[in-house]
């Protein structure tokens, strides 16, 4: 398969190139760039020497067409304009960011504060949701890949919600991040003295991603409710841990709630449940596409604890675009995404 990159000098393109590379149907990878044209890619980042050394490509359009698959790894704002035009015209499209993923385009001009892209452009998009979403995938000529904290949130939570053992209404979900989630550009919440050994809160109650949840609790759990969710930015370079506390069904037990989760994700080989861990932390899945879940209940409470934890390069980017791919052309959905979590 030919595969374009555009973004490719950002973390997302990185992760991409990383995990194509061992990809056995990927044989072109050609890098774009909107700002380095020219620049040889192992001289911007060396350790990519002799895997990487071709120059950045100019984004062109004749060009662009000649892919079997265009990955976006751009930021907010730029695929809306950019993509659409492409659509049914050759190459699969697979987009990294937020633009085609909300279904109301209020929404995303609400939460993102940016045009939304064009209505017939984001009805055709499938959401990239890959175990929830699998036939949409295949068929779609346009993927919008979900956000890193919807994919740990909606992959712990969407069985039991649509199983009715939990109720949304009263989710509380507490969401971590490291900081590679904030992309390669240095800013004031990224800056090394300012994380280092600091544990900062951010966005809440206006994190683009809660309308994203709400819309896969409504799109898979088939319930309706507005959710509170909140991010904390961690001292380390990746992974997600999220935690919801959520109420559960009068008389349900923790057994049901496991059993639930491993028959939803039975033949799924990325999901992991997990629910005897004796610790359960980021580390276990750091580089990988996995997506592990463990879950407690509560009986003084009548609540779940339920945690997930991803990759949020990986499972919450590339991994699960990549995965998207494999589902999309009918290959099998782990080709290129064997690796071992990086432990230790
Ligand atoms: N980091 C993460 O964990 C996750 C990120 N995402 C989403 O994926 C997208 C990419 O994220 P990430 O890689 O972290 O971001 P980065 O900031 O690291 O990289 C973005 C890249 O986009 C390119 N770019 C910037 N402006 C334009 C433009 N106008 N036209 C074309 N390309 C442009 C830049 O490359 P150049 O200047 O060379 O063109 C840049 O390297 C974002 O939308 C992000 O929200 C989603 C899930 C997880
Ligand atoms: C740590 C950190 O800053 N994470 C980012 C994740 C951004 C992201 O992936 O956003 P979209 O794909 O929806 O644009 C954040 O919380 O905004």
């Amino acid at each position: 398969m030919k595969i374009g990159i555009i973004g490719a000098t950002g973390y997302g393109g990185l992760e991409l190139m990383r995990l194509l590379h061992q990809h056995p149907e990927v044989h072109v990878i050609d890098l774009y760039t909107s700002s380095e044209e020219g620049t040889v890619f192992s001289s911007k980042y060396p350790h990519t020497t002799n895997l990487y050394d071709q120059s950045l490509l100019k984004i062109d359009h004749a060009q662009l067409i000649d892919y079997d698959v265009l990955f976006a790894s751009t930021p907010a704002g730029v695929t809306s304009q950019l993509l659409p035009s492409f659509i049914g015209k050759g190459p699969k499209l697979i987009d990294l960011s937020g633009d085609f993923r909300l279904k109301n385009s209020r929404d995303y001009e609400l939460w993102y504060k940016k045009s939304p892209a064009p209505k017939e452009a984001v009805e055709q998009s499938a959401y990239g949701l890959t175990e929830w979403n699998t036939e949409a995938i295949h068929k779609a000529e346009l993927i919008a890949n979900p956000g890193c904290y919807p994919t740990a949130v909606l992959l712990s939570l969407l069985p039991l919600v649509k199983e009715r053992l939990i109720n949304a209404t009263g989710l509380i979900i507490d969401a971590k991040s490291g900081v590679s989630g904030a992309g390669n550009t240095p800013g004031p919440m990224t800056h090394f003295s300012e994380t280092n050994e600091n544990l900062s809160i951010y966005k809440i109650n206006q994190h683009q991603h809660i309308p994203e949840i709400e819309q896969g609790i409504e799109q898979f759990g088939n319930q309706k409710t507005p959710v509170t969710f909140t991010t904390h930015l961690v001292p380390m370079t990746r992974g997600i841990m999220a935690t919801s506390y959520a109420p559960i069904r009068e008389g349900v037990t923790e057994e049901q709630l496991i059993n639930c989760l491993k028959d939803y994700y039975e033949g799924r080989p990325f999901i992991r449940v997990m629910p005897d861990s004796p610790r359960f932390c980021t580390k276990q899945v750091y580089g990988t596409n996995f997506c592990d879940i463990h879950v407690k209940v509560d009986s003084r409470t009548n609540r779940a604890t339920v945690v997930s934890v991803i990759d949020n390069l990986v499972k919450g980017a590339a991994g699960q675009a990549i995965q998207n791919m494999n589902v999309s052309f009918g290959l099998k959905e782990t080709l290129g995404l064997h690796q071992v979590p990086l432990f230790i």
